[in-house]
């Protein structure tokens, strides 16, 4: 399997204050891969790395074996890597069709359009004209969602997706995070609900006080060593 996403040795901070230390982890082409650990430990951070918000001191990163940090932010969406930031930033005075357009602005060639992202999501596309104010959690999370698809990207980025959401409605968004990747589309999850890391991810790296402290397959991690992993 190729590697897509590559840390390799990165610092990261906000202004003088170092947050990330050395941190260094890989996503194959294709692969589902969960980013664990407690809260404050770094994980939006590297999220906030992808997108110019901390900034990275040391390291590299590099995206299709090219290196992602001489990329502009502006271009960054161009390269194939789509970030669905934690809460989501749904424009909430725009419609839901215009703001599944802004991911498309981006123009990628690829099977995700308008047209494919309301088949996946059919409650988009009944309220296509109505602004993103007022939409439940959940739908703001398939927007969110549907906005990434758009870019047809080769990496798709979710930071805690499950936030506030019903139970009911993770489960919804597990079977999908899972065929979005069996449709090729790499997955990089920040998550803290065992189901949703459980029923997505197929290996794992541990965030601890900013560094990557252990790895591995998910599948043999029982729930009870996940659940020390992301609890206080
Ligand atoms: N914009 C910022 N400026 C300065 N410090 C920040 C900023 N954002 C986060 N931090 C600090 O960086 C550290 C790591 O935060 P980060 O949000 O990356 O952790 P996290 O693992 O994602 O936590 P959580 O699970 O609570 O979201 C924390 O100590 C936090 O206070």
């Amino acid at each position: 399997m190729s590697v897509l996403l590559a840390f390799d040795q990165v610092d990261a901070y906000y202004s003088q204050a170092r947050i990330l230390n050395g941190v260094s982890f890989e996503v194959g082409a294709g692969e589902r891969v969960a980013i664990l650990g407690r809260n404050g430990v770094g994980k939006t951070t590297v999220v906030n790395t992808l997108c110019g918000i901390a900034d990275i001191h040391a390291g590299a990163i590099k995206l299709g074996g090219k290196r992602y940090t001489d990329v502009p932010h502006y271009l960054a969406a161009r390269s194939g890597i789509a970030i669905v930031l934690q809460g989501r930033g749904i424009i909430p005075n725009l419609t839901i069709e215009e703001n599944l357009m802004l991911g498309g602005a981006v123009d990628r060639p690829g099977r995700w359009n308008l047209d494919t992202v309301y088949e996946l999501f059919p409650i988009l596309g009944e309220r296509r004209r109505n602004p993103g104010l007022g939409l439940s959690g959940g739908q703001q999370q398939m927007l969110a969602i549907g906005r990434a698809l758009m870019a047809n990207p080769e990496l798709l980025v979710l930071d805690e997706p499950s936030e506030g959401l019903a139970p009911v409605i993770i489960d919804e968004l597990a079977e999908l995070f899972r065929h979005v990747a069996d449709e090729g589309t790499a997955i990089m999850l920040i998550e803290q609900n065992i189901n949703l890391i459980q029923r997505v991810a197929a290996r794992y790296y541990v965030l601890s006080k900013g560094s990557v402290t252990e790895s591995g397959d998910l599948a043999g991690m029982t729930t009870q060593q996940l659940q020390d992993h992301i609890t206080i």
